[in-house]
């Protein structure tokens, strides 16, 4: 099993300890006559190393919200900031690694090309690129395809292939749109497993979008649910689990799904906590400890 290990594990971000700082967000599209309003006044703060889950009914604006973090679209009211400065300048300092629902693929470079591209831009040499490259096509499973082409892969490999690229650079954010909808459940399970220890070794942070309720608890902190449009936050679930067997490399071939978390009594408790909230049912305890 391939590790990030040998990579050093960045400092916290020197521009601060907050990954994200949305406030009073909104965005509204169209014109005057029939505005679309996708999100209204969102708050959230993601500290740094945070892992944070979007989720909520579709076209909510989860999508959006994750835009406005990249820089992939502006808020028309509210402010967005990233490590401190604004999300434009996360984008041109690469502060982020970002995979989505479309993989986004160069289509004349090779799966591994592809994988050193972020590498390339931040000027590290041939060799370390390979080198990471290779590390991380062995992470999600496609050493064999590292000389083929986008075209010659299925949806899901070439999602494996945007994950590898997202990680190559082991940026302090993570910025994920059902990243893992397309996959089969065991890929899916092994990629969900490997991402928490990834996240463990490099402390990003992550913003990630989803509809799985348990995948949003499996990998999360905080589950942030969302109303139906007008895009709001509806509720925070806070979840506290014990995920350092899952992110930690097991032995056997499968050993490290975190199978044991995912039939542990407090991680059944915390999905019924999540879907009781995105039913509307937000009158609990915003917090649920389930340690
Ligand atoms: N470029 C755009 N122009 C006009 N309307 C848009 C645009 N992008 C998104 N919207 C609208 O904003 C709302 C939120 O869309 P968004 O894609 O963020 O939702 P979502 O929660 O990610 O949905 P899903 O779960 O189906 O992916 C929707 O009503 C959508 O139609």
């Amino acid at each position: 099993m391939s590790t990030v290990q040998e990579h050093p594990t960045p400092a916290a971000h020197p521009r601060g300890a907050t990954a994200v700082e949305i406030v009073g967000a909104g965005r509204v599209f169209g014109g005057r006559s029939a505005p679309v309003v996708a999100l209204e006044d969102v708050d959230l703060t993601v500290a740094a190393g945070e892992f944070v889950s979007l989720i909520g009914p579709s076209g909510c604006g989860k999508s959006t919200l994750l835009r406005l973090v990249a820089d992939l679209d502006q808020p028309t009211s509210g402010t967005v900031r990233v490590f401190g400065g604004s999300a434009r300048d996360a984008r041109l300092a690469r502060d982020y690694g970002i995979a989505f629902q479309q993989a986004g693929l160069l289509p004349w470079r090779t799966v591994r090309a592809n994988v050193e591209l972020p590498l390339a831009l931040a000027g590290t040499g041939r060799a370390s690129r390979r080198e990471r490259a290779d590390e991380l096509l062995a992470m999600v499973g496609l050493t064999e395809f590292a000389e083929h082409h986008p075209d010659q892969l299925s949806g899901g490999m070439q999602q494996r292939v945007a994950i590898a690229r997202a990680l190559a650079d082991s940026p302090s954010l993570l910025l994920m749109d059902e990243p893992f909808g397309a996959l089969d459940e065991m890929t899916r399970e092994h990629l969900q497993a490997q991402l928490l220890r990834i996240c463990a070794e490099t402390r990003a942070a992550v913003v990630f979008v989803t509809h799985s309720i348990p995948e949003a608890v499996f990998l999360s902190d905080r589950v942030v649910v969302m109303s139906p449009r007008p895009g709001r936050i509806r509720q925070v679930v806070d979840v506290t689990l014990d995920r350092s067997g899952a992110a930690t490399p097991g032995s056997g071939p499968h050993d490290d799904a975190g199978d044991d978390l995912r039939t542990d009594a407090a991680f059944v408790a915390a999905v019924a906590a999540v879907r009781t909230a995105l039913h509307g049912g937000g009158t609990g305890p915003r917090g649920v400890d389930l340690r």
